[in-house]
């Protein structure tokens, strides 16, 4: 398969279309952005030195309202990474019921060498010079190497442009600048919610094991929710080690040894044993939440993997080589799109909040995330069941029926 990113989204997409039975001109729409741009951003450094960086943002498809999602601010950028990126936030938005289209963006920068003066200058000339933006065409919102500080310059400069305030225009502030609270613990908060729905669908009771790996925003809010609901969490490792307990590890005590760790780690935590990475995702548990990186789970490991049921918390943990194997011995996989689709659901509150000048509390957030990423984990099960086939393909099934359903009702396929 090729490396380019955009290229293996669009034989994701050939590949879900034969299954979704959509019309062709849907698919021949969806193979490209509705919009690209790509501007230089000059900007004198603190040394004196100009330097140019190169921008982007694309608004892939903007059939189911307007598109919203991140910006990064990494050192290799390109155009087919930012088109890719926007094209599973249209898919991750659809299976989510969230109404917005997929769009991404960002500088080609290491955010990293900047002094926080060069960061603001170019948060706030990023914002000045996107030709198109606002709560109702375009919300940019933090990814890798942005933060909630940075948006919090970005909206003050949408605002001095504008004259007017507009809380809705940009996502992932912080709470007291118009933000919304949750936004931090919205990937694991959901994808908690998402696998008590699959725990009682697979009859997994109360008392079952779970290893986990990853403990960072997404993983250790999982981690934390699970415990609390009597889960037994046997297993967690991180980049840096890890840690197997089978009589349960006592997630409170090990968020505090981490906090204490000099890289916010799980490694030497006081277990049964210390495990690394690679071997939590081996452990015997009954559920396994893989909330790290990609391809985790491979063609080399799948056949030694005893979990029954795979959350992807993470983004694309589980290799299309290893689904297949995993199938043939029934393990059921929940797909990234559904099950970490917490925080893009928790920004269009953000969104909502701020159009409406009304800021939730967090009960409220949790409890409309809730109801929301329910929604859209049963949506999805029906369509397995209906259609005899994984969870993944009836995600991708139920957003690519949404997306061209829309594109249809506007006339434009
Ligand atoms: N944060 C979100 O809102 C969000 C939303 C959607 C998807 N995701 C995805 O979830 C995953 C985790 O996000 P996060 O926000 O928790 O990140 P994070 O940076 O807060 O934490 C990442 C964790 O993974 C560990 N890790 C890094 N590389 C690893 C490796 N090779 N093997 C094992 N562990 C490794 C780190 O030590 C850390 O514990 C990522 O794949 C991210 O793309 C996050």
């Amino acid at each position: 398969m090729s490396k380019n990113p955009f290229q293996t989204a669009l034989t994701t997409l050939q590949e879900a279309a034969k299954m979704a039975d959509v019309e062709p001109n849907a698919i021949k729409m969806l193979s490209q952005p509705k919009r690209i741009f790509e501007f230089t951003i000059p900007m004198k450094m603190d040394n004196g030195e100009l330097e140019i960086f190169t921008a982007y943002r694309v608004h892939y498809n903007d059939a189911l309202g307007q598109v919203k999602n991140g910006l990064r601010f990494v050192p290799d950028l390109d155009l087919d990474t930012v088109k890719a990126l926007g094209f599973w936030m249209t898919i991750k938005h659809a299976v989510g019921g969230i109404p917005a289209g997929g769009g991404k963006g960002g500088v080609r920068v290491d955010a990293g060498k900047l002094s926080e003066g060069e960061l603001e200058r170019l948060s706030r000339a990023y914002i000045r010079k996107l030709p198109m933006k606002g709560a109702w065409v375009d919300i940019p919102g933090a990814d890798i190497g942005t933060s909630a500080k940075t948006m919090a310059w970005m909206l003050d400069e949408y605002e001095e442009i504008n004259g007017f305030h507009s809380p809705a225009a940009i996502n992932d502030k912080p709470a007291e600048t118009s933000g919304t609270v949750g936004s931090m613990e919205a990937t694991g908060t959901g994808a908690f919610f998402v696998t008590m729905e699959a725990v009682r669908d697979l009859n997994i009771p109360k008392g079952s094991t779970v290893a986990i790996q990853g403990f960072g925003n997404v993983g250790r809010i999982a981690a934390r929710l699970l415990h609390k609901e009597g889960y037994k969490v046997v297993g967690v490792a991180d980049y840096f080690g890890g840690v197997y307990d089978s009589k349960g590890i006592d997630v409170d005590k090990l968020e505090e040894h981490a906090l204490n760790h000099p890289n916010r780690s799980v490694e030497g935590y006081a277990g049964e044993k210390a495990i690394n990475k690679e071997e939590v995702l081996e452990l015997d548990c009954d559920i396994l939440i893989p909330a790290a990186v990609q391809s985790v789970i491979h063609e080399e490991n799948a056949d030694k993997i005893k979990a029954k049921l795979i959350m992807e918390a993470a983004n694309g943990p589980v290799t299309p080589g290893a689904e297949k194997m995993l199938q043939e011995r029934n393990v059921h996989i929940v797909p990234d799109v559904l099950t970490n689709c917490g925080s893009a659901i928790v920004c269009s509150f953000e969104r909502t909040q701020g159009l409406t000048d009304s800021y939730w509390d967090i009960a409220t957030i949790n409890s409309r995330l809730k109801e929301q990423i329910t929604k859209a984990y049963r949506e999805t099960m029906d369509t397995a069941q209906k259609k005899e086939t994984s969870m993944r393909n009836a995600a991708w099934i139920n957003a690519l029926q949404k997306v061209s359903k829309s594109m249809k009702a506007r006339g434009w396929i």
